[in-house]
């Protein structure tokens, strides 16, 4: 999968020379590109905002830049990815479904967001995607796009060392992850569930599912 991302904070993205995904950078797994917007700008200051038509608070980032970057980013195969609080709901299940896509392009925006017109003119020509990470306001859109990046390429075979470790965690199954446990078995008078030193993996299995559920409905019975 290759992935770029325009923002006018590049050094933001120098976390995913770490970790897993640095790793799969390293394996030719994932190609990650990180652009720095103002370098489509033509004037001597670079601007890349502007005050909003109808007047209000805040400056709109301006659609040159943009559209000057994007023509030169994207191709047929990219889903163009806009994190907005105006957008769908990022899921596990949007993760999945991008996982499958050869090219993702993320438009991290700033200020009060990205001129209107920028969406309208990609999305009349593909795939353009507002996404939102949750109901909360964040300052741009660099947060949401490094959290939907790991989010979605963690799910890539071979990014991950243990495949099926994939398969229990929280949101795979539409239910919250059961409670672990490990070494040492009493810890400061807490003791290691009977159940998890039993060697019964069939009734482990059991016990662990009812975890699950019982956890979603306590925490999260709208998954339910
Ligand atoms: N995904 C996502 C988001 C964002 C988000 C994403 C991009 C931008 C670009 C600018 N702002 C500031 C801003 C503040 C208020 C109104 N409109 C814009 C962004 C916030 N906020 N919350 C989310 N879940």
């Amino acid at each position: 999968m290759r992935i770029d991302i325009v923002t006018i904070f590049p050094a933001f993205f120098d976390v995913l020379d770490l970790s897993l995904i640095g790793k799969a950078r390293a394996r030719g797994l994932l190609d990650v590109n990180v652009h720095d917007l103002r370098a489509w700008t033509r004037d001597r200051h670079r601007t890349v905002d502007d005050t909003p038509y109808g007047g209000g608070a805040g400056m709109v980032m301006k659609p040159e830049p943009w559209g000057e970057a994007l023509d030169e980013i994207l191709t047929d195969e990219t889903t163009l990815i806009v994190p907005s609080p105006a957008g769908e709901k990022f899921t596990q299940s949007v993760a999945r479904e991008l996982s499958a896509r050869p090219h993702l392009a993320f438009a991290c925006g700033r200020y009060e967001g990205i001129d209107q017109r920028v969406i309208d003119h990609y999305a009349d020509r593909g795939r353009v995607r507002l996404v939102s990470l949750g109901d909360y306001v964040l300052n741009g859109g660099e947060v949401a796009a490094m959290a939907m990046i790991e989010a979605t390429t963690r799910l890539i075979p071979g990014v991950i060392g243990n495949p099926g470790s994939l398969l229990e965690e929280s949101h795979e199954e539409g239910l919250l992850e059961y409670p672990i446990y490990t070494k040492p078995p009493v810890w400061r008078g807490h003791e290691v569930p009977e159940i998890l030193l039993s060697g019964n993996h069939g009734a482990i299995a059991q016990w662990r599912h009812e975890q699950s559920v019982a956890r979603t409905r306590e925490q999260r019975p709208d998954l339910l």
